[in-house]
């Protein structure tokens, strides 16, 4: 097969692209790794640029001479991939070399941070979400509803929202806007009920209810401005001044999160104030189905915005 010049380049780009989503799950294998040798968490306590050596001689591994290599070539991944960085420190003979440093990314990687990553890619990694890609097509092919596909999620449990913390804090610093006047914002599928605290503490002029499923609530002790009232949000949601829904609806189908949302504004008082990823044309949609007047996107979030919807 003979190829014309000017087509060569775009014909090696294109093979790079599928080479590239081919081995695209090399990085995604190399930072599981890494967090399950607590890779992250050693350098950091390190205290300073760490040397391969170094690394080698305190990671939970049996045979360290053999393993060098190998864990040469995993550094050299997630340092491509942005999660590690080099720099120069002087080794234990005193001679200068290549020492491995955090980069922002792997900051929230550290198992005990505050806004620590750990557990979500932990989950995400974990063969019960992973295994049912590699039978996408089958499932596609036979349309068999009774087995698990990448995009059944598990509703009613909160398996991860420890990307919460952190949306949180940034909604307090960034949107503190949105809550002006309200004295009541109800956390609708609340969960772990971080947001709600983060929200409970910065302001305490607002009664913050979390509002979810028995099973997750039990046990949870009401404080000052943070109180807990369990039932389904498809039957009835209890009133409060504003709704809030995070990483809630895009786990429904558009029927259900038009019954979520009829429930959510039947609940807010008529006054002024105010499974699966949507655009905001459909967003637009379902708002004005639902009967809410007006809708404002604020995309502080990074990948995610803030909805404010007005009933
Ligand atoms: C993905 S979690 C989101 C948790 C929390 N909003 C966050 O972002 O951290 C979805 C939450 O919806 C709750 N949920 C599911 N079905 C519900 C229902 N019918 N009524 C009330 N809450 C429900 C779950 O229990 C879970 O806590």
């Amino acid at each position: 097969m003979t190829l014309p010049n000017d087509n060569i380049i775009e014909v090696l780009a294109a093979q790079a692209h599928i080479w590239h989503h081919t081995f695209n799950y090399i990085n995604s294998m190399s930072l599981k790794c890494a967090l399950q040798l607590g890779t992250p968490d050693i350098i950091h306590s390190h205290g300073q640029a760490m040397t391969l050596s170094d690394l080698v001689d305190v990671l939970p591994i049996e045979n360290n001479a053999k393993i060098l290599d190998y864990i040469f070539r995993l550094m050299h991944i997630l340092i491509h991939a942005g999660f590690f960085n080099q720099t120069k420190v002087n080794n234990k003979e005193d001679e200068e070399e290549e020492g491995y440093i955090l980069t922002p990314t792997s900051r929230l990687l550290l198992k005990d941070d505050l806004l620590s990553q750990v557990p979500y890619v932990q989950t995400e990694l974990d063969p019960y979400f992973m295994d049912p890609w590699h039978s996408l097509s089958k499932w596609i092919m036979k349309g068999d509803e009774s087995s698990t596909t990448p995009f059944a999620f598990a509703h009613g449990k909160p398996l991860f929202d420890c990307d919460t913390p952190l949306v949180a804090s940034i909604v307090i610093q960034h949107c503190k806007g949105v809550f002006e006047g309200l004295k009541s914002l109800l956390d609708v599928g609340g969960g772990t009920r971080a947001v709600a605290k983060v929200i409970a503490n910065a302001l305490p002029e607002i009664n913050c209810i979390v509002f979810d499923l028995p099973h997750i609530i039990e046990g949870c002790e009401a404080s000052k401005n943070l109180s807990y009232v369990t039932g389904d949000m498809f039957q009835s949601i209890p009133s409060a001044d504003a709704m809030l829904l995070k990483s809630v609806l895009h786990d429904w189908s558009d029927e259900d999160c038009i019954k979520i949302l009829r429930k959510c504004k039947e609940a807010i008082p008529s006054k002024e104030n105010g499974g699966k990823e949507r655009n905001q044309q459909e967003w637009e949609k379902l708002f004005f189905d639902v009967g809410f007047t007006d809708y404002n996107i604020i995309p502080t979030l990074g990948l995610r915005s803030i909805i404010e919807a007005f009933p």
